[in-house]
């Protein structure tokens, strides 16, 4: 517990759980915003809003000062309107009344105070454009021992994940020895060598496409979804060289005007794919349907899909079973206690500097002090009060990057957003996570994040080397484009903080498979804890696959109701409500008829006479009878 009692900076205990234990500031108790109660800072958010006062206003902050604060930004004519331009943001202020209120002095003192460093990662995490108080660290630490507690059995093999009663074990992946025995170290490792082989022998040449002029692979085509897709895009839109020695595309959906894009994009080299399915449970539909479809694609082509198939999927799963009675080029298990949105580390790009990355992150998340993946759980409860009420926006300053605000949205979204809570409580607990990249976005929605509504936070992912060394230039004397997009961030970090909009930096030095892999380590551990906080399961996802089925099974019903109607001589076009009725569906008119308008759009012998805009006046039947289908 003494350790816990370091979360606050005024502890003068050199066991701080997160903050900065190398910093020099000699930040006192009194100057921090100690005096708004935790309790009364819940029930007013106006007095949240107005952190920017707690902060700026030399920690000191009085509830009557923030009050006053809060009201001024209620009355627009008494503030002076944020007229900010793109070169406000380079020279990093805003106009706004707020920014004009800032004690520099102060914001710096806290900025090293909490600045957390990485130093063999080269990794910061700075937190002093959140306003926790001290009441609020004091109130979390139970919360965070608890947490820190579960973790450890978590790594220790416990069933983390009671709703599926699994183990939750991607953290072993990237540390082997942590396995709670041994033969899931060796399941580990010798999957990580066969894997390190293939793609060696692959990339070499070694292993060849039966039947490309090539001679040897040059596409690979991903097919997965959810986990099992945005990890591989993430990574290979992060790592890629820029010249490849196998290019990667993806399917991750099931529309078919997008496969059939990928597939006429390799045109050709279709002859020298290698076809990566990846799905955990084996039997997700929307990966099925991309195999199939690019299956059909091969066939039509006159290859021999098999010797250019390799799965990626648990052990006798339906398509483990299917790669395995096919004789496709390889297999690769996924196992039962990793979730897809944290099986990234689990098959890759050069994945064992990544695993190296990764592990340690989460060394340093092991422990209850100075805590990473810790401090960025209590910002995420701080400012979304832990029940989500703001959302999370990411904003990665890197174009090779792009893909992490989306790999995030997987991972945080699907691990926190539960109905109910490990007590059985309904709690609809979540953490909403959207962006796109810097500074792109600056000329899109950043325009609200920085004068619009105020129901968010900001994660901003920097990357201090602009360039490989040497090939930086000047574009105008003693700026280079680099500068720019360094500007842009700064400058949008000062403006949302003037404005009251709390964010986070998260930097690393390059992006590289070591920082990629500590990056997705920090989060997935975040993750972990925040949940624990807010006491929800964040390993299962009830709500999963469920959508088409239902959908799938009526639309086999209408399909037989037609055709029945449709072979009698004359055939009898039926009324929406006459399928309806015959389907026994009558409460799913709506959806009967979205059936039939997609079926008509799509040529598939529904005829829909009448006008779609009135569907009540539809008369449907089937272009050709199937008699047999009558006696099935
Ligand atoms: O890897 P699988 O089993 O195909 O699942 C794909 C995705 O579907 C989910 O199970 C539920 O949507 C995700 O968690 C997962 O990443």
């Amino acid at each position: 517990m003494a350790a816990i009692s370091g979360l606050c900076p005024s502890s003068s205990s050199s066991s701080n759980l997160m903050r900065n234990q190398h910093s020099s500031s000699s930040l006192s108790k009194t100057q921090l915003p100690s005096v708004v109660s935790y309790q009364h800072h819940r029930i007013e958010e106006t007095l949240k809003a107005g952190f920017s006062s707690v902060c700026c206003n030399t920690w000191n902050a009085k509830t009557t000062s923030i009050l006053t604060h809060s009201v001024a930004r209620e009355v627009p004519a008494n503030v002076s309107k944020s007229t900010t331009t793109i070169d406000d943001e380079l020279a990093g202020k805003s106009k706004s009344k707020k920014g004009l209120e800032m004690d520099p002095q102060a914001l710096w003192e806290r900025y090293t105070e909490w600045l957390y460093q990485h130093k063999e990662l080269g990794l910061y995490l700075d937190v002093s454009r959140v306003g926790f108080t001290e009441e609020f660290v004091k109130e979390m630490e139970p919360r965070f021992l608890k947490a820190f507690k579960a973790m450890e059995e978590l790594e220790k093999g416990a069933i983390a994940n009671p709703d599926e009663g699994r183990m939750v074990g991607h953290y072993w992946l990237r540390n082997p020895k942590l396995s709670p025995n041994s033969f899931l170290r060796l399941q580990i490792e010798n999957t990580l060598e066969s894997i390190c082989a293939f793609a060696d022998e692959v990339v070499g040449g070694k292993i060849k496409p039966p039947s490309s002029s090539a001679g040897r692979f040059t596409q690979i085509l991903s097919i997965g979804i959810g986990g099992s897709a945005l990890g591989p895009q993430f990574v290979a839109e992060a790592l890629a060289p820029d010249n490849p020695p196998l290019k990667i595309r993806f399917i991750d959906n099931t529309d078919p005007a997008g496969i059939d894009h990928q597939i006429a994009q390799l045109g050709p080299e279709l002859a020298s794919t290698l076809v990566i399915v990846v799905s955990k449970s084996g039997g997700t539909p929307e990966t099925r349907n991309g195999l199939l479809e690019v299956q059909k694609a091969f066939r039509e082509a006159g290859l021999n899909f098999a010797k250019q198939g390799v799965a990626i999927t648990q052990e006798n799963s339906l398509l483990d079973n299917t790669a395995r009675i096919e004789g496709w080029l390889a297999r690769f298990p996924m196992f039962d206690w990793v979730g897809g949105r944290t099986s990234e580390m689990s098959a890759g790009i050069d994945i064992k500097e990544m695993l190296a990355g990764a592990s340690l992150m989460d060394k340093a998340n092991r422990t209850n002090v100075n805590n990473p993946a810790a401090l960025l759980a209590l910002c995420w409860h701080w400012a979304s009060n832990g029940v989500g009420s703001k959302d999370m926006v990411v904003l990665p300053y890197k174009d090779s990057l792009l893909l992490f605000s989306r790999y995030l949205q997987q991972l945080v979204m699907e691990s926190l957003g539960k109905e109910f809570d490990l007590d059985g409580n309904r709690v609809n607990q979540g953490l909403t996570v959207y962006g796109n990249k810097g500074s792109t976005d600056q000329h899109a929605y950043i325009q609200q994040l920085r004068e619009g509504v105020h129901n968010f936070f900001v994660t901003f992912i920097e990357v201090l080397r602009d360039r490989p060394p040497g090939h930086d230039w000047e574009l105008e004397p003693g700026v280079t484009c680099g500068d720019y997009l360094f500007g842009m961030l700064q400058g949008t970090r000062s403006a949302l903080y003037s404005n009251g909009r709390e964010s986070i930096t998260v930097s690393v030095q390059e992006v590289t498979p070591r920082s990629v892999g500590a990056l997705i380590a920090l989060y997935e551990r975040a993750v972990g804890i925040y949940a624990s906080l807010v006491n929800i399961n964040a390993y299962h996802q009830p709500a999963g696959k469920k959508a088409a089925g239902e959908v799938l099974a009526l639309q086999k019903r209408v399909l037989a109701v037609l055709n029945e109607a449709s072979c009698k001589d004359p055939i009898e076009p039926l009324s929406l409500d006459e399928v309806a009725d015959r389907c026994h569906a009558s409460e799913d008119i709506e959806m009967i008829y979205k059936i039939i308008a997609h079926m008509a759009a799509n040529d598939r012998a529904v005829i829909a006479e009448g006008n779609c805009g009135s569907p009540r006046s539809i008369k449907v039947f089937l272009g050709e009878c199937n008699v047999e289908d009558l006696y099935d």
